[in-house]
């Protein structure tokens, strides 16, 4: 697919929050950057923030199971993260989490955070926070954005891909270095468990479906450029 979509034409001054939601490995995070920096907006990766609260939780040695700790964890968590689409950072009390909050153990444990819905609280009301500092122009991306976090985003859209195609890139991602099952259970277990408090499987009412499948990376950021073309004009 090819685009004609300049995006020259989205002009600044005007309200942009741009919510990405989808299953793990469709391409949020890497589309939504690139769609930022295209657009000359800022981005939120929210996932990021629930790996924080997560990792906190881990050193601090909290048990995941004990919804009660963890929501005060996500309260006090101190978490700081790039708004640039040109810059990847995450930190916790000042400590850069970057890498450390993508290792498969996090990525393992996250879904208890997820799930805890005083933490998801917490994180919403930051998130919701944080894309009103942005100046409302902004590619927010994760799982409750288009319904919960912003739900009047000028664009909504579902980005999704096969679940062969999920697993395949996330385990080009890795390097090679995980199990099937492993992978198997980094995606599909993960969303499975997420799908319990959220649903990014199937798109709200007025959110715009784009399955990823058989497009390259360039053709999917085309498809979502050309989405928010039409949700904008
Ligand atoms: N349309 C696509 N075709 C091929 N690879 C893609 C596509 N979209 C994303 N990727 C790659 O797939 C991997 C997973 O994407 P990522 O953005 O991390 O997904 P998510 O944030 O949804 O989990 C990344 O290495 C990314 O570069
Ligand atoms: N808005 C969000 C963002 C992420 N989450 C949860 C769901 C995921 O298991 C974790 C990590 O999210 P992340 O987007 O980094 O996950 P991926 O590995 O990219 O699929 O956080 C959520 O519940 N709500």
């Amino acid at each position: 697919m090819s685009s004609n979509v300049n995006p020259a034409q989205f002009r600044l001054g005007k309200p942009l929050v741009v919510a990405i939601d989808g299953p793990s490995g469709s391409g949020k995070s890497s589309i939504s950057r690139e769609v930022a920096r295209r657009l000359h907006a800022a981005y939120l990766d929210t996932g990021a923030m629930y790996r924080a609260v997560t990792l906190s939780c881990m050193e601090a040695g909290i048990d995941l199971t004990d919804s009660v700790a963890v929501e005060a964890a996500a309260e006090n968590a101190d978490i700081a993260l790039s708004l640039s689409p040109d810059e990847e950072w995450v930190r916790v009390s000042g400590r850069d989490v970057t890498d450390a909050i993508r290792e498969p153990v996090v990525s393992s444990s996250v879904s208890a955070v997820a799930t805890t819905l005083g933490a998801r609280a917490e994180l919403v009301r930051r998130q919701q926070q944080l894309i009103r500092d942005s100046g409302l122009r902004i590619v927010a991306e994760g799982r409750d954005i288009t319904t919960v976090v912003a739900p009047h985003a000028e664009v909504r859209i579902l980005l999704t891909a096969s679940e062969e195609a999920r697993l395949r890139r996330r385990g080009i991602q890795l390097g090679g270095t995980q199990t099937a099952a492993a992978l198997k259970e980094q995606v599909l277990v993960r969303d499975a468990k997420d799908s319990t408090v959220v649903d990014f499987q199937q798109a709200a009412d007025g959110v715009v479906t784009i399955d990823s499948s058989d497009l390259d990376f360039e053709e999917t950021v085309s498809a979502v450029l050309e989405v928010v073309f039409t949700s904008t004009h």
